[in-house]
């Protein structure tokens, strides 16, 4: 049978690019635009106690638009499948990017870690916390600038931002000790931990605590004591010390980060933590282009895409958006262009 026929004529499939846990990630190329997406794929039957989590995922990502975190163009549900159709990262992880690098200079880790500061205030302003912030959840795009995914654990409490969580999630060497430890932690708290961490790894090319052994790095998590390489200036030292406490109510916050004195460094001010986009703008050029092509008014138009269904309008509209944004001509693709 043709593979994910609910596809066939709106995407066309490319490689496979990515297998996680629940999830395949496939490149694919978005027909009318002919920009390219990735498609992350989950059959209903393997996510068994995970399922929740895609709700999650997506929920969150309907409300999220932010030049550093991944964008979600279109959700598309089978009886025996997910398909979350994403924006393309070509510059892969920036795990791999570390690695390859052995390790980043201050400069160049400065310049990351911003981006990964201005998504993650972004989150905490709008009452998110991601709660699974890790190397691998940071992806690049061909500019390397960087992508934030994975919100499958991200958490917007009821109670907003003040009330704590228990649901023990993430990854072990990268979550906090009050985690590890099972207490009742806010959200915000874990991923300021956890985006020590990530520093850490961007400015030492290693981890500040590891061990195969679970519960050796569970003691050394919960220690608070990691190795200070002797590259590392005092200034990041500092920094990474404000953001590794042990005690949570002693851990620096995003608000403080954003001003810090290492990341603002080079820079002319503080992180800028609003997003370049808001969520739900009525652009006229795109919105005539696709007018035409559908052949209706672009009122009419609007009143259809207005109600953000996640369809392949709604992916066909903000595809667009994205090419406008890169200064690429706003316009569709009618079938002749593409050879096959
Ligand atoms: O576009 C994504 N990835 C991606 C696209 C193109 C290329 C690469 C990677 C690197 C491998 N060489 C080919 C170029 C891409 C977009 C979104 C998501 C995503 C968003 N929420 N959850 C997942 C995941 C993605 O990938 C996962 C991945 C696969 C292989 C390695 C590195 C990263």
């Amino acid at each position: 049978m043709v593979r994910y026929a609910v596809l066939k004529g709106f995407y066309e499939l490319e490689k496979t690019i990515g297998c996680g846990g629940f999830a395949k990630v496939k490149l694919a190329m978005h027909t009318l635009t002919g920009e390219k997406v990735a498609i992350k794929i989950m059959e209903k039957a393997h996510l068994g106690d995970d399922l929740p989590r895609v709700e999650l995922e997506t929920k969150a990502l309907k409300n999220l638009s932010h030049q550093h975190i991944c964008k979600l163009f279109q959700l598309i549900e089978t009886d025996t499948h997910y398909f979350i159709v994403l924006e393309y990262c070509s510059g892969g992880e920036l795990f791999d990017h570390i690695v390859e690098r052995n390790r980043l200079g201050e400069g160049e880790s400065r310049s990351f870690f911003r981006q990964i500061v201005s998504a993650v205030a972004y989150l905490h302003n709008i009452g998110y916390a991601h709660r699974d912030l890790k190397p691998e959840n940071v992806l690049l795009d061909k500019e390397h600038v960087v992508k934030l995914i994975d919100f499958g654990l991200c958490a917007k409490p009821k109670g907003g931002m003040d009330s704590h969580l228990s649901t023990s999630c993430g990854s072990p060497t990268y979550a906090a000790p009050e985690l590890v430890v099972g207490k009742r932690y806010l959200g915000s708290e874990v991923d300021i931990w956890s985006m020590g961490v990530l520093l850490y790894a961007l400015l030492c090319g290693c981890l500040p605590f590891d061990d195969n052994n679970i519960d050796t790095l569970y003691r050394k998590i919960i220690s608070g004591r990691y190795d200070e390489p002797e590259w590392l200036s005092v200034g990041s030292k500092r920094l990474i010390k404000s953001m590794l406490q042990v005690d949570p109510k002693k851990r620096i916050t995003v608000d403080k980060l954003v001003c810090h004195p290492w990341v603002t460094l080079g820079y002319d001010g503080p992180v800028n933590k609003d997003s370049v986009y808001d969520l739900h703008v009525r652009d006229e050029e795109c919105l005539n282009v696709m007018s035409q092509y559908y052949g209706m008014s672009s009122s009419e138009l609007w009143l259809r895409l207005s109600s953000w269904k996640y369809d392949y309008d709604t992916a066909t509209y903000l595809l667009l958006m994205t090419r406008k944004k890169r200064g690429l001509p706003v316009r569709l693709v009618t079938s002749s262009h593409h050879p096959f």
